[in-house]
């Protein structure tokens, strides 16, 4: 049974948001009174995802106060929040509630997620017709201006998640009664960027440019420029000059540079998107998006609290993988974040930090919380470990590729030198290989991957470098050939197959003394994998006490 939703409910816009984003409310109320929504005998509402009382956005002195990208609250500097009156209060908390029972889970067209209709042509021409369950959650939410964490197993298609929403709203194919947007100030006249995509590798980066380019068409190809590190700095600044693109994709160190130098400008910029959000909060990256998160889409110099600072700028955090220290980062950062998963919103004052279990092997060390990872795998992979020795484990590799027929392949392993080792024995024994790594220049990463994708190599050893966002849709066999540091690590490398719901092998090729490791990932990831073995060209299921006995 379906109903229609009441337009009524979806108006949200208090005194407290932007003006920008209340015209932009009304712009897309078109859209409300066509949308469908599934009623609690077969589908999601508040009740049935376990959120019956009244959503009260907790604002306490303490949340005032910003941490410091959500991994520790020692080094945080402040942004001052809205004002937040006690009637204001009232309303949001009803219009929440409706608002998080009105999305359209699982919707069967496009255009049911209240984009406009050329963005939907669009997508037909690239074969996109249905969208994901993320991408129904996610696209109205992000449409109704709300700060969200999107999050969702690997190759579930959380790019157009957020993409779309962009799209609908700024550029060529924006809807009709979208107007300027961006730093327009008085005039309506662009200054800067209107959205900044973060990505952690230039990979990543330009993998979401490519996916710009897709749905923007190559004649619209300067409304998104690519602004990644190893590639040549003075070259982006002058495309930036003359092309003024209103969305940038780049890594944190060049946008960061780039914003610093002045050649970016965007205080005024309207979206910010932390695509691989928990990779962008680590340690790597702190200082980078200290300088973002302070200036992308914050006016210097305004007043935080008037209503001239129009500006403000909407958050989109993205990953597979969502540790409660990115949750922690949302509610610093963003303005009532929700959490958007494939088949639930919720607010974020409702989650609460998991217990944090001790690790066997030491009694200091926390292990990662399971919870956050088990909702990160694909759930038509199937996994397996092998265990021999480790001059074996070449040879094994390449049995298991023949035992699968297995045709896009990629290998993971920890160390550069091995790495250059197994491509050079693959490629002795027959194999066509080829390496990635972050020592290869960007021309060689690109022609490698491009090989890659065009079936030209047929096994890509690679690093960590690969393991999160790499989206290779024919991939239908992962392989560790060196083990993952974590249960994290484990889901975005085993994430590169099975995506959008094909098929997908996992191989853990370990020695005797890595077993417990692999023990310790079923545990955490509550799934099986299954222990094999290579018998006469076929995969084959074993005991562990007979693999281990072998290779004793
Ligand atoms: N609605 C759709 N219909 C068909 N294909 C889609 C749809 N949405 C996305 N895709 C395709 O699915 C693939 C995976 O999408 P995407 O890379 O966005 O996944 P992801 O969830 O971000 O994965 P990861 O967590 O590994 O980064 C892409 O090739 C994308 O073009």
């Amino acid at each position: 049974m379906q109903s229609l939703v009441s337009a009524k409910f979806l108006v949200l816009v208090g005194e407290s948001f932007p003006m920008r984003r209340a015209l932009l409310n009304s712009r897309f109320a078109w859209f409300h009174s066509s949308v469908k929504c599934l009623n609690k005998h077969d589908s999601l509402t508040l009740s049935s995802v376990g959120f019956e009382s009244e959503i009260e956005p907790k604002i306490t002195s303490e949340e005032n106060k910003v941490k410091p990208l959500g991994l520790s609250s020692s080094e945080g500097f402040k942004v001052k929040r809205k004002p937040f009156g006690i009637s204001e209060k009232k309303s949001v908390r009803i219009k929440e509630r409706k608002e998080i029972e009105n999305a359209p889970f699982a919707a069967k067209s496009f255009s049911e997620l209240g984009i406009p209709e050329v963005l939907i042509e669009r997508l037909g021409k690239e074969g996109f017709n249905v969208p994901t369950d993320v991408q129904s959650a996610a696209v109205p939410t992000i449409l109704k201006n709300r700060d969200v964490i999107i999050q969702s197993y690997t190759g579930s298609g959380k790019t157009l998640a957020y993409l779309l929403p962009i799209l609908s709203v700024i550029g060529p194919l924006k809807g009709e009664n979208n107007e300027g947007g961006g730093d327009g100030g008085e005039s309506g006249k662009k200054l800067g960027v209107e959205a900044v995509i973060v990505a952690p590798s230039r990979e990543l980066g330009m993998q979401i440019v490519r996916e710009f380019e897709k749905i923007l068409g190559m004649e619209n190809r300067k409304v998104v420029q690519q602004l990644v590190g190893g590639a040549n700095r003075t070259r982006q600044e002058e495309a930036l000059k003359k092309n003024k693109p209103a969305i940038v994709v780049g890594t944190p160190g060049r946008i960061a540079e780039l914003s610093a130098s002045g050649k970016l400008r965007a205080h005024g910029c309207q979206y910010l998107v932390l695509d691989e959000v928990d990779e962008l909060l680590s340690f790597n990256f702190r200082e980078d998006m200290h300088r973002l998160l302070e200036h992308v889409g914050r006016r210097s110099g305004a007043d935080h609290n008037s209503k001239a600072k129009k500006t403000e700028r909407q958050l989109i955090m993205v990953s597979a993988t969502v540790p409660f220290s990115v949750v922690r980062a949302a509610k610093s950062w963003g303005s009532d974040p929700l959490l958007v998963q494939a088949k639930k919103i919720v607010p974020l004052e409702t989650l609460s930090p998991e217990p944090v279990k001790l690790s066997p092997s030491s009694s200091s060390t926390p292990s990662v919380p399971s919870k956050a990872v088990v909702e990160s795998l694909p759930p038509a992979l199937k996994h397996y470990y092998c265990v021999v020795r480790l001059q074996h484990k070449v040879d094994t590799l390449r049995r298991c590729i023949h035992a699968l027929d297995a045709k896009f392949v990629i290998v993971f392993m920890n160390h550069t030198k091995q790495l250059k080792d197994v491509v050079f024995k693959l490629e002795a024994r027959g194999v066509k290989a080829a390496e990635l790594h972050g020592d290869l220049g960007k021309l060689g990463r690109s022609t490698t991957l491009k090989k890659f994708k065009n079936g030209e190599v047929r096994v890509l050893v690679t690093n960590e470098l690969s393991a999160r966002g790499l989206d290779v849709a024919e991939c239908d066999l992962v392989v560790n050939l060196d083990l993952p540091t974590d249960s994290i690590h484990y889901a975005h490398r085993a994430g590169r197959t099975g995506r959008l719901g094909r098929n997908g092998t996992v191989l853990t090729i370990c020695e005797e003394s890595e077993v417990f490791v692999v023990r310790k990932l079923k545990k955490q990831l509550e799934i099986p994998i299954a222990c094999c073995n290579f018998v006469e060209g076929k995969l084959t299921i074993t005991e562990e006490e007979n693999a281990l006995r072998s290779t004793s």
